[in-house]
């Protein structure tokens, strides 16, 4: 008993260790892209330190009927960005040139970056969130953490305005988190993703 207390405790002091170095990394790499959308290096700082970062542990037993089964089914994130550590391959991402499923290759230590649905909106579409999804494997067990870093509860989410002009308008509509949070709990998404209701039909 007082063994899995201190495991716990331990495990709680590590996650929290990891939960503020992978926040500054996010900040660097958001940091990255809004420069490279040309819009500086700090558009998002303030808002990302205000927002939401939400830390999920995924676990994965080995499945023998790998096929058969799914770990995770396909999604796209909601946030800025994704930052995903995994301890075995099993990550698999879209190809949205033809549907196909890519996996990503384990690389011991590295860290996945997924672009999430606020980055596509904020940049016009530049960015594309990316659809993902995890398999199975029957040799071991599967560990991900994922950080999700997004906008506060009610803070809207809308087009950077340096990024529309008349050769470029306005492809999405602004959004909040809760209203995500509400679109999944009142809709199919198998049958529609939350990014395809914000886009602006032309
Ligand atoms: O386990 C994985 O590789 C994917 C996890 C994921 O997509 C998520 O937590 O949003
Ligand atoms: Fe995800």
């Amino acid at each position: 008993m007082l063994s899995s207390v201190c495991l716990s405790l331990h495990f709680r002091e590590n996650m929290s260790k990891y939960a503020l170095e992978v926040r500054k990394v996010a900040t660097e790499i958001m940091g990255a892209i809004t420069e490279s959308l040309g819009l500086g290096p700090n558009y998002m700082t303030e808002k990302l330190e205000e927002g939401m970062q939400v830390i999920v542990s995924n676990f994965y037993p080995p499945c023998e009927e790998r096929e058969a089964a799914l770990g995770l089914a396909p999604h796209s994130d909601f946030g800025c960005i994704t930052i995903l550590l995994q301890n075995h391959h099993g990550l698999e991402i879209m190809d949205p040139e033809d549907g196909t499923w890519r996996m990503v290759p384990e690389l011991p230590g590295a860290l996945q970056v997924h672009v999430g649905d606020h980055l596509e909106v904020l940049s016009n579409g530049l960015y594309k969130s990316v659809i993902h999804r995890a398999t199975l494997n029957s040799e071991k067990t599967r560990l991900s953490i994922a950080s999700l870093h997004s906008l506060a509860m009610d803070e809207m989410i809308d087009i950077a305005k340096e990024l529309v002009d008349d050769k470029h308008p306005r492809g999405y509509r602004g959004s909040t988190f809760r209203e995500f949070l509400k679109f999944i709990s009142t809709n199919d998404i198998t049958k529609g993703s939350f990014i395809e209701s914000l886009k602006i039909k032309k």
